[in-house]
Protein backbone atom coordinates (compact mmCIF):
# COMPACT_ATOMS: atom_id res chain seq x y z
CA UNK A 1 0.00 0.00 0.00
CA UNK A 2 1.69 3.24 -1.01
CA UNK A 3 1.13 6.65 0.79
CA UNK A 4 -1.69 8.11 -1.43
CA UNK A 5 -3.60 4.90 -0.55
CA UNK A 6 -2.66 5.02 3.23
CA UNK A 7 -4.06 8.48 3.25
CA UNK A 8 -7.45 7.64 1.42
CA UNK A 9 -8.02 4.81 3.88
CA UNK A 10 -7.95 7.57 6.27
CA UNK A 11 -9.71 9.30 5.22
CA UNK A 12 -12.86 7.03 4.41
CA UNK A 13 -12.35 5.26 7.41
CA UNK A 14 -11.78 8.86 9.83
CA UNK A 15 -9.42 7.10 11.61
CA UNK A 16 -5.87 6.76 11.71
CA UNK A 17 -6.12 3.88 14.70
CA UNK A 18 -3.44 0.77 14.60
CA UNK A 19 -4.94 -1.96 16.71
CA UNK A 20 -1.57 -4.09 17.75
CA UNK A 21 -2.31 -7.56 17.79
CA UNK A 22 -0.49 -8.90 20.92
CA UNK A 23 -2.09 -12.14 22.11
CA UNK A 24 -0.93 -13.95 25.06
CA UNK A 25 -2.54 -17.33 25.77
CA UNK A 26 -3.05 -16.59 29.39
CA UNK A 27 -5.41 -13.69 28.80
CA UNK A 28 -7.39 -15.45 26.29
CA UNK A 29 -10.67 -15.82 27.42
CA UNK A 30 -11.58 -18.85 28.71
CA UNK A 31 -14.50 -19.93 26.18
CA UNK A 32 -11.99 -19.68 23.53
CA UNK A 33 -9.92 -22.53 24.98
CA UNK A 34 -11.91 -25.18 22.65
CA UNK A 35 -10.77 -24.01 19.90
CA UNK A 36 -7.90 -26.06 18.04
CA UNK A 37 -5.77 -22.54 18.00
CA UNK A 38 -7.13 -20.05 20.81
CA UNK A 39 -5.02 -17.02 20.03
CA UNK A 40 -5.65 -17.54 16.36
CA UNK A 41 -9.77 -17.40 16.89
CA UNK A 42 -9.02 -14.74 19.42
CA UNK A 43 -7.48 -12.59 16.45
CA UNK A 44 -9.95 -13.18 14.30
CA UNK A 45 -12.71 -12.27 16.94
CA UNK A 46 -10.87 -8.65 17.50
CA UNK A 47 -10.15 -8.56 13.35
CA UNK A 48 -14.37 -8.71 13.07
CA UNK A 49 -15.05 -6.61 15.79
CA UNK A 50 -12.59 -3.36 14.36
CA UNK A 51 -11.88 -3.76 11.25
CA UNK A 52 -13.96 -1.45 10.08
CA UNK A 53 -12.71 1.05 12.55
CA UNK A 54 -8.68 1.18 12.15
CA UNK A 55 -6.56 1.46 9.35
CA UNK A 56 -3.77 -0.57 10.30
CA UNK A 57 -2.98 -4.00 12.37
CA UNK A 58 0.19 -4.56 13.89
CA UNK A 59 1.35 -7.60 15.50
CA UNK A 60 4.18 -7.43 17.77
CA UNK A 61 6.07 -10.75 16.41
CA UNK A 62 7.18 -11.51 19.96
CA UNK A 63 4.35 -12.53 21.19
CA UNK A 64 4.05 -14.94 18.46
CA UNK A 65 7.68 -16.30 18.56
CA UNK A 66 7.09 -17.01 22.09
CA UNK A 67 4.85 -19.80 21.08
CA UNK A 68 7.53 -21.52 19.10
CA UNK A 69 6.08 -23.35 15.81
CA UNK A 70 2.58 -22.62 16.93
CA UNK A 71 3.26 -18.83 17.48
CA UNK A 72 4.69 -18.77 13.63
CA UNK A 73 1.63 -20.58 11.91
CA UNK A 74 -0.60 -18.27 14.15
CA UNK A 75 1.37 -15.40 12.65
CA UNK A 76 0.64 -16.38 9.30
CA UNK A 77 -2.85 -17.34 9.43
CA UNK A 78 -3.33 -13.78 11.43
CA UNK A 79 -2.05 -11.86 8.67
CA UNK A 80 -3.55 -14.07 6.06
CA UNK A 81 -7.29 -13.27 8.01
CA UNK A 82 -6.33 -9.50 7.41
CA UNK A 83 -8.14 -7.72 4.86
CA UNK A 84 -6.09 -6.98 1.86
CA UNK A 85 -7.00 -3.13 1.97
CA UNK A 86 -5.55 -3.00 5.55
CA UNK A 87 -2.26 -2.04 6.16
CA UNK A 88 -0.42 -4.54 7.97
CA UNK A 89 2.94 -3.73 10.59
CA UNK A 90 5.23 -6.51 11.57
CA UNK A 91 6.85 -4.97 14.78
CA UNK A 92 9.26 -7.35 14.36
CA UNK A 93 12.34 -4.81 15.15
CA UNK A 94 14.77 -6.50 12.94
CA UNK A 95 18.42 -5.40 11.56
CA UNK A 96 21.47 -7.24 10.67
CA UNK A 97 24.15 -7.15 8.69
CA UNK A 98 23.26 -7.08 4.99
CA UNK A 99 22.80 -10.80 4.23
CA UNK A 100 21.43 -11.56 7.27
CA UNK A 101 19.02 -8.34 6.98
CA UNK A 102 18.02 -9.54 3.53
CA UNK A 103 16.94 -12.81 5.04
CA UNK A 104 14.87 -11.09 7.53
CA UNK A 105 13.12 -8.90 4.35
CA UNK A 106 11.96 -12.05 2.84
CA UNK A 107 10.29 -13.65 6.42
CA UNK A 108 7.67 -11.36 6.54
CA UNK A 109 7.74 -9.74 3.14
CA UNK A 110 8.52 -12.64 0.47
CA UNK A 111 5.38 -14.78 0.45
CA UNK A 112 6.26 -17.26 -1.98
CA UNK A 113 9.13 -17.65 0.94
CA UNK A 114 7.45 -17.39 4.05
CA UNK A 115 3.59 -17.44 3.62
CA UNK A 116 3.55 -13.22 4.44
CA UNK A 117 3.93 -10.33 2.60
CA UNK A 118 3.36 -7.42 5.27
CA UNK A 119 3.10 -4.16 4.01
CA UNK A 120 5.72 -2.79 6.50
CA UNK A 121 8.63 -3.87 9.52
CA UNK A 122 9.54 -2.07 12.27
CA UNK A 123 13.71 -1.85 11.89
CA UNK A 124 16.53 -0.83 14.51
CA UNK A 125 18.87 1.84 13.06
CA UNK A 126 21.92 1.32 14.43
CA UNK A 127 23.55 -1.12 12.77
CA UNK A 128 23.72 1.71 9.81
CA UNK A 129 22.88 1.80 6.20
CA UNK A 130 23.86 -1.29 4.80
CA UNK A 131 21.68 -2.81 7.64
CA UNK A 132 18.47 -0.90 6.25
CA UNK A 133 19.39 -1.48 3.05
CA UNK A 134 17.89 -4.70 2.24
CA UNK A 135 14.52 -4.26 3.71
CA UNK A 136 14.21 -0.79 1.49
CA UNK A 137 15.59 -3.24 -1.82
CA UNK A 138 11.51 -4.21 -1.54
CA UNK A 139 10.23 -1.27 -3.07
CA UNK A 140 6.54 -2.03 -2.71
CA UNK A 141 7.35 -2.09 0.94
CA UNK A 142 7.69 0.10 4.34
CA UNK A 143 10.92 0.13 6.56
CA UNK A 144 9.36 2.11 10.04
CA UNK A 145 12.51 2.96 12.11
CA UNK A 146 12.82 3.17 15.67
CA UNK A 147 13.07 6.88 16.24
CA UNK A 148 12.43 7.78 19.76
CA UNK A 149 10.54 4.64 22.08
CA UNK A 150 7.79 4.89 24.23
CA UNK A 151 10.05 3.42 27.20
CA UNK A 152 11.44 4.86 29.97
CA UNK A 153 14.46 3.44 28.31
CA UNK A 154 14.60 5.31 25.27
CA UNK A 155 16.67 8.12 27.08
CA UNK A 156 19.45 5.42 27.87
CA UNK A 157 20.83 6.11 24.28
CA UNK A 158 17.92 8.35 22.25
CA UNK A 159 18.48 11.94 24.07
CA UNK A 160 22.15 11.60 24.01
CA UNK A 161 23.73 14.54 22.64
CA UNK A 162 26.00 14.55 19.83
CA UNK A 163 27.86 17.40 18.05
CA UNK A 164 24.78 17.04 15.49
CA UNK A 165 22.19 16.91 18.30
CA UNK A 166 19.92 14.41 20.00
CA UNK A 167 21.06 10.50 18.87
CA UNK A 168 17.15 9.90 17.52
CA UNK A 169 17.35 13.20 15.76
CA UNK A 170 20.47 11.92 14.34
CA UNK A 171 19.00 8.97 13.15
CA UNK A 172 16.14 10.61 11.73
CA UNK A 173 18.52 13.24 9.52
CA UNK A 174 20.57 10.54 8.19
CA UNK A 175 17.95 8.32 7.34
CA UNK A 176 16.11 10.47 5.44
CA UNK A 177 19.08 10.14 3.22
CA UNK A 178 18.60 6.31 2.46
CA UNK A 179 14.76 6.70 1.45
CA UNK A 180 11.53 9.25 1.03
CA UNK A 181 8.60 9.19 2.78
CA UNK A 182 6.96 6.85 0.40
CA UNK A 183 8.83 4.04 1.76
CA UNK A 184 10.33 5.11 5.24
CA UNK A 185 8.28 5.67 8.42
CA UNK A 186 9.09 6.15 11.99
CA UNK A 187 8.67 5.06 15.57
CA UNK A 188 7.83 7.76 17.99
CA UNK A 189 6.02 6.88 21.06
CA UNK A 190 3.10 8.64 22.20
CA UNK A 191 4.49 9.38 25.85
CA UNK A 192 7.15 11.72 23.87
CA UNK A 193 4.58 14.38 23.06
CA UNK A 194 6.32 17.05 23.75
CA UNK A 195 9.06 15.98 21.57
CA UNK A 196 6.34 15.69 18.23
CA UNK A 197 7.21 19.66 17.12
CA UNK A 198 11.11 18.93 17.00
CA UNK A 199 10.46 15.46 14.93
CA UNK A 200 8.17 16.92 12.42
CA UNK A 201 11.05 19.51 11.93
CA UNK A 202 12.75 16.75 10.99
CA UNK A 203 10.16 14.46 9.23
CA UNK A 204 7.40 16.88 8.23
CA UNK A 205 6.32 14.53 5.12
CA UNK A 206 6.94 10.93 6.81
CA UNK A 207 4.47 9.00 8.39
CA UNK A 208 5.12 8.05 11.99
CA UNK A 209 4.01 5.12 13.85
CA UNK A 210 3.00 5.85 17.22
CA UNK A 211 2.45 3.24 19.99
CA UNK A 212 1.90 4.58 23.47
CA UNK A 213 -1.97 5.57 23.65
CA UNK A 214 -4.07 3.18 26.20
CA UNK A 215 -2.12 1.55 28.54
CA UNK A 216 0.83 3.29 28.04
CA UNK A 217 -1.01 6.31 29.19
CA UNK A 218 0.26 8.68 26.08
CA UNK A 219 -2.13 11.41 24.97
CA UNK A 220 -3.56 11.06 21.25
CA UNK A 221 -4.30 14.75 21.79
CA UNK A 222 -0.77 15.94 22.37
CA UNK A 223 0.46 13.59 19.44
CA UNK A 224 -1.70 14.78 16.58
CA UNK A 225 -0.95 19.08 18.17
CA UNK A 226 2.32 18.99 16.60
CA UNK A 227 2.26 14.94 14.64
CA UNK A 228 -0.57 15.76 12.63
CA UNK A 229 0.45 16.74 9.24
CA UNK A 230 -0.96 17.34 5.31
CA UNK A 231 -1.79 13.74 5.12
CA UNK A 232 -2.58 12.59 8.68
CA UNK A 233 1.09 11.07 8.42
CA UNK A 234 0.42 9.61 12.08
CA UNK A 235 -0.74 5.69 12.80
CA UNK A 236 -1.65 5.83 16.28
CA UNK A 237 -1.64 1.62 18.16
CA UNK A 238 -3.07 0.82 21.05
CA UNK A 239 -2.99 -3.04 21.71
CA UNK A 240 -3.89 -3.55 25.65
CA UNK A 241 -6.38 -1.29 26.05
CA UNK A 242 -8.48 -2.69 22.87
CA UNK A 243 -7.18 -6.18 22.75
CA UNK A 244 -8.48 -6.65 26.91
CA UNK A 245 -11.14 -4.37 27.38
CA UNK A 246 -12.54 -7.74 28.84
CA UNK A 247 -11.06 -10.83 29.18
CA UNK A 248 -14.92 -12.40 29.26
CA UNK A 249 -17.35 -13.98 26.94
CA UNK A 250 -17.68 -10.31 25.06
CA UNK A 251 -14.04 -9.40 24.54
CA UNK A 252 -14.77 -8.40 21.39
CA UNK A 253 -17.56 -6.58 21.76
CA UNK A 254 -15.90 -4.69 24.57
CA UNK A 255 -13.15 -4.43 22.15
CA UNK A 256 -14.80 -2.66 19.65
CA UNK A 257 -16.25 -0.27 22.22
CA UNK A 258 -12.58 0.96 23.11
CA UNK A 259 -11.60 1.14 19.38
CA UNK A 260 -14.75 3.06 18.58
CA UNK A 261 -13.70 5.65 21.24
CA UNK A 262 -9.93 6.06 19.89
CA UNK A 263 -11.65 6.37 16.30
CA UNK A 264 -14.90 8.98 17.13
CA UNK A 265 -11.43 11.38 18.77
CA UNK A 266 -9.49 10.56 15.95
CA UNK A 267 -12.35 11.96 13.67
CA UNK A 268 -13.05 14.99 15.77
CA UNK A 269 -9.21 15.51 15.23
CA UNK A 270 -9.37 15.07 11.57
CA UNK A 271 -12.48 17.43 11.19
CA UNK A 272 -10.42 20.24 13.05
CA UNK A 273 -7.50 19.68 10.97
CA UNK A 274 -9.47 19.94 7.84
CA UNK A 275 -8.11 16.64 6.41
CA UNK A 276 -11.91 15.16 5.81
O1 LIG B 1 8.48 2.58 21.30
C1 LIG B 1 7.78 1.59 21.18
C2 LIG B 1 7.90 0.69 20.14
C3 LIG B 1 7.04 -0.37 20.06
N1 LIG B 1 6.08 -0.56 20.98
C4 LIG B 1 5.16 -1.71 20.81
O2 LIG B 1 3.83 -1.21 20.58
C5 LIG B 1 2.89 -2.01 21.28
C6 LIG B 1 2.24 -1.21 22.38
O3 LIG B 1 1.27 -2.00 23.03
P1 LIG B 1 0.27 -1.43 24.18
O4 LIG B 1 -0.34 -2.66 24.73
O5 LIG B 1 -0.72 -0.53 23.50
O6 LIG B 1 1.11 -0.71 25.16
C7 LIG B 1 3.67 -3.22 21.77
O7 LIG B 1 3.67 -4.20 20.77
C8 LIG B 1 5.06 -2.65 21.97
O8 LIG B 1 6.06 -3.64 21.92
C9 LIG B 1 5.94 0.32 22.01
O9 LIG B 1 5.07 0.18 22.89
N2 LIG B 1 6.81 1.38 22.09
Amino acid sequence: MNKKQLFEQIKSKKSFLCVGLDPVLENVPKHLLKYENPVLEFNKQIIDATKDLCVAYKPNTAFYESMGLKGWETLIKTWQYIPKDIFTIADAKRGDIGNTSAMYADAFFNEAKSDMSFDSITVAPYMGKDSVGPFLEHKDKWVILLALTSNAGHSDFQLHETPEGKLYEEVIRISSQWANSDQLMYVVGATRGSEFENIRRLAPDNFLLVPGIGAQGGSLADVCNYGLNKECGLLVNSARAIIYASKGEDFAEKAREEALKVQTEMEQILLSAKLI
